[in-house]
């Protein structure tokens, strides 16, 4: 039977190489692989070559396959040398103990994970290459892990993927309605996250099922079901199969269900201990269950050389992964069984494993060649090509915006973040920074005045008395308090403790002193200028404090000056200093600290807001195994990223615009600019901000080291970036160091325009938005180039 099955191919008209080398035949009672295995019956085995032609027939034919996992230096190899041949129109269950290596190749299969060495075909191409359809919609795969969004309902969860998978919404609610039914589901608006395990483990298992693939890759479904509709499960299986249209691969630890499977790959140690139908298995093995099988295959591995031998199994087989049932293959003795001649897999070429499935599946496959009698297999070598040079489609657009908009919809704690926390640190900025200290307290020793009366009368003409009184009115109630002490020493004490801000004292005779000073200008004697002094000792710890006091001090005798020459028929001019400060060319006499700052906190919330949004996205989807799922389903990164950047895009607008408003209306920050170019450097900067989180989002593994990236950029990027401190004032260095990064320029760039009304074509405002504009193209690049790289 087998040799007209390579006949008929050779009719056919396929590859030479199939025909041309079977008739090299082998003694196996002397050299040959399944020699070892005690094929001692005389039938003879034929080398049949195996061609890349006879490889793409399989849904799926793994060659040669080694994976390890860490360093070349200290590896863990996890597939050594694994051959694997799947069927078309077959279920294929792949046992084996945990952590032997199935997810692993299962992920190497739908091309999330690149094998170290070896070959893998699915369907006919090699995964991950263009047109494969894999990943894509020729596939469909339930990982182990729930890999779903909480906060999707059933519904959402289905057209999230049927969208992805470019189905129409009524063909998405067709499915959904048959899934429903068939995996017994509750409401289809129940959200995911309040299912329980077994139920959400049938959602993610519906979402494989959603688009009919040819492929089905199920990873442990039926954890958590129910024995009645775990057997519904299979009898699905077993039915989507019949026509010989799908394959399954499915993975699973309860393995008496795999006998319903019609080829089993029993996998230990990143080999595969035997590759055959169940029935096969157990007659070869003489057990009564599989799981016996397993043990004893994996005894026999696990014993040293020289153990006695399991029957029908010797470490040659095994090693060589070869099919040790294909012995019994065929029905006469003398019938010759083939050997793949370059895997060393012995009957698992694509015909023999059809023939034999068809006896050892009741029959089940003997239609599935019906169906393809006298049908010579298509090779698909691009069949997706359509899709090979478009960037995106619409449904995977829709799929991933709803998916992102939504998900921020329903976290309310994030919708606040993102649209309160803005506005509150704009107001907190505006109410707590650039404003004058009040109540600052001054220990004043006057001697003028009489300390027990207190008595201090203040004249407002050009009487020449009391003077110290008068000064002493001068000052600003509201900043400072006055606390007036009987000796120096006790004022002194006063700011020592910390009581009061600084000292100020009068002599007894400083009015005489003061008038003669004025009188006799540059005849004053020493005694005469030491007496009129105010001494002042200030407590400079706080700087800001301190240089207020010292500024208000010495602004309020300007004026106590001024208004006694002018009330004396004086020209008040004679009190001030000889340099005149015209009106500035920018800003006011007066400047405002607030004024300062504020472009670079305008620039700095809606950065950070953005790191802090995006920063996390793709690590949640990804722990979530959300973003597996989508790469598999045929999502690419720039579907992702761009996905992102819309959504973010709205969201920075709104943000913008609160900030704006907020800074500018509600607490009237300067801004003389154009208001349309200060919105779009804010947006640039949001923007901005967003791809530096999609930088840490796709570097980082963990959210906890996410957060650790972020908020570590955060105080770097803010005090080099000349937010809160000129850029003149750091030393050289750092000086270039802050020009290179993302918010400096564009933090001179606002300031020029709001406080000097520069436009656009001054060069201190466009490098601005050159520089963030070049930061965006910089880490769009860097973040696709990573996922890229992480997707394998
Ligand atoms: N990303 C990874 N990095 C490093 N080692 C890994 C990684 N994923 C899996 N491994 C290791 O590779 C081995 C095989 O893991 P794998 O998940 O493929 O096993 P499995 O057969 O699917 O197990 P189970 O049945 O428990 O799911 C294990 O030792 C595991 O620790």
């Amino acid at each position: 039977m087998l040799i007209t099955e390579a006949n008929s191919l050779a009719e056919r008209g396929g590859p030479e190489s199939v025909v041309s080398t079977s008739p090299t035949t082998v003694d196996v009672d002397k050299d040959g692989p399944a020699a070892a295995a005690g094929v001692g019956n005389g039938r003879r085995l034929v080398t049949q070559q195996s061609s890349v032609w006879t490889r793409r027939q399989q849904a799926v034919c793994v060659r040669h396959a080694f994976k390890h996992y860490g360093s070349n230096k200290n590896p863990n190899h996890v597939l050594q040398n694994l051959n694997m041949t799947v069927p078309k129109g077959t279920i294929y269950g792949l046992l084996g103990a945990s952590g032997c290596g199935k997810t692993t190749l299962l992920s190497c299969l739908v091309g999330r994970r690149h094998l170290n060495s070896g070959e893998i075909w699915v369907l006919g191409g090699k995964p991950g290459t263009k047109g494969s359809g894999v990943p894509g919609k020729r596939v469909g795969y339930m990982p182990q892990e729930i890999a779903l969004l909480g906060e999707f309902s059933i519904r959402e969860t289905m057209m999230y993927f049927g969208w992805i998978f470019s189905m129409p919404s009524s063909e998405i609610q067709e499915r959904l309605d048959f899934l429903l039914n068939f995996l017994d589901l509750p409401s289809q608006n129940r959200l995911v996250k309040n299912l329980s395990g077994g139920q959400q483990r049938r959602v993610s298992f519906a979402v494989a099922l959603m688009h009919d693939p040819e492929l089905l890759i199920l990873d442990e479904p039926t954890v958590g079901v129910d024995p009645l509709l775990r057997q519904s499960i299979w009898h699905h299986l077993v039915q989507i199969t019949k026509d010989g249209n799908k394959t399954v691969i499915i993975t699973t630890h309860y393995i008496e269900e795999a006998r319903q499977a019609h080829a089993i790959g029993l996998m230990r140690s990143g080999k595969l201990l035997a590759e055959e139908s169940p029935s096969a298995l157990l007659t070869t093995y003489n057990c009564l269950s599989l799981e016996e099988v397993f043990l004893k295959l994996s005894r026999k591995q696990g014993s040293a050389p020289g153990a006695p031998a399991v029957p029908g199994a010797t470490d040659a087989n095994m090693t060589n992964n070869i099919s040790v049932a294909s012995l019994n293959w065929g029905n006469k003795k003398d019938e010759p069984v083939f050997v793949t001649e370059e895997s060393g897999v012995v009957g698992l070429n694509f015909h023999q494993s059809k023939e034999m499935l068809i006896n050892e599946s009741n029959g089940h496959l003997d239609q599935l060649n019906k169906n393809r009698a006298g049908k010579s297999e298509p090779v698909v070598d691009c069949d997706d090509c359509t899709d090979c040079f478009k960037l995106t489609t619409r449904g995977k657009m829709r799929a991933l915006l709803q998916k992102n908009f939504l998900r921020m919809w329903r976290n309310v704690g994030v919708m606040l973040f993102i649209f309160v926390l803005p506005v509150m640190q704009v107001i907190l900025f505006c109410l707590a920074i650039g404003r004058n200290p009040t109540g600052l307290h001054l220990a004043i020793v006057n001697h003028e005045m009489n300390f027990t009366t207190k008595e201090c009368p203040v004249y407002n003409n050009c009487s020449l008395t009391w003077l110290s009184c008068r000064y002493i009115q001068q000052l600003d109630n509201e900043t400072i308090v006055k606390d007036y002490f009987e000796t120096k020493e006790e004022a002194l004490d006063a700011v020592r403790s910390g009581d009061a801000w600084g000292a100020l004292y009068f002599t007894e005779n400083f009015t005489d002193a003061l008038v003669a000073r004025m009188a006799l200008g540059q005849n004053s004697d020493n005694e005469t200028l030491d007496q009129s002094e105010i001494r002042v000792w200030l407590d400079m710890s706080n700087q800001q404090i301190g240089l207020m006091l010292n500024r208000d001090l010495q602004f309020s005798y300007r004026d106590f000056a001024q208004d006694l020459l002018s009330q004396c028929n004086n020209n008040p001019k004679l009190a001030d200093i000889p340099i005149q400060f015209k009106e500035p060319i920018y800003g006011s006499n007066d400047p405002s600290f607030t004024d300062f700052v504020a472009p670079g906190v305008i620039l700095t919330i809606v950065f950070f807001l953005a790191v802090a949004l995006t920063s996390s996205a793709l690590i949640i989807e990804r722990m979530e195994g959300l973003l597996d799922r989508s790469w598999v389903a045929g999502v690419s990164p720039f579907e992702i990223l761009f996905s992102h950047v819309v959504t973010q895009f709205v969201v920075m607008c709104g943000q913008t615009a609160l900030v704006l408003i907020f800074m500018i209306v509600v607490f009237e920050v300067e801004c003389k600019g154009d208001m349309f170019w200060v919105i779009i450097l804010t947006i640039l900067q949001g923007l901005c901000g967003m791809c530096f989180g999609f930088v840490i989002s796709a570097i980082c593994e963990l959210e906890r080291n996410a957060i650790q990236l972020a908020l570590g950029s955060f105080y770097p990027t803010l005090l080099l970036s000349g937010v809160i401190w000129p850029v003149e004032g750091m030393p050289v260095v750092l000086r270039y160091i802050s020009l290179g990064l993302p918010l400096t320029l564009a933090t001179t760039s606002l300031r020029s325009m709001l406080t000097r009304g520069w436009k656009i074509d001054e060069p201190d405002v466009y490098n601005g938005f050159i520089a963030t504009i070049i930061w965006i193209a910089l880490f769009l690049t860097i973040s696709l180039v990573v996922l890229k790289v992480k997707r394998g």
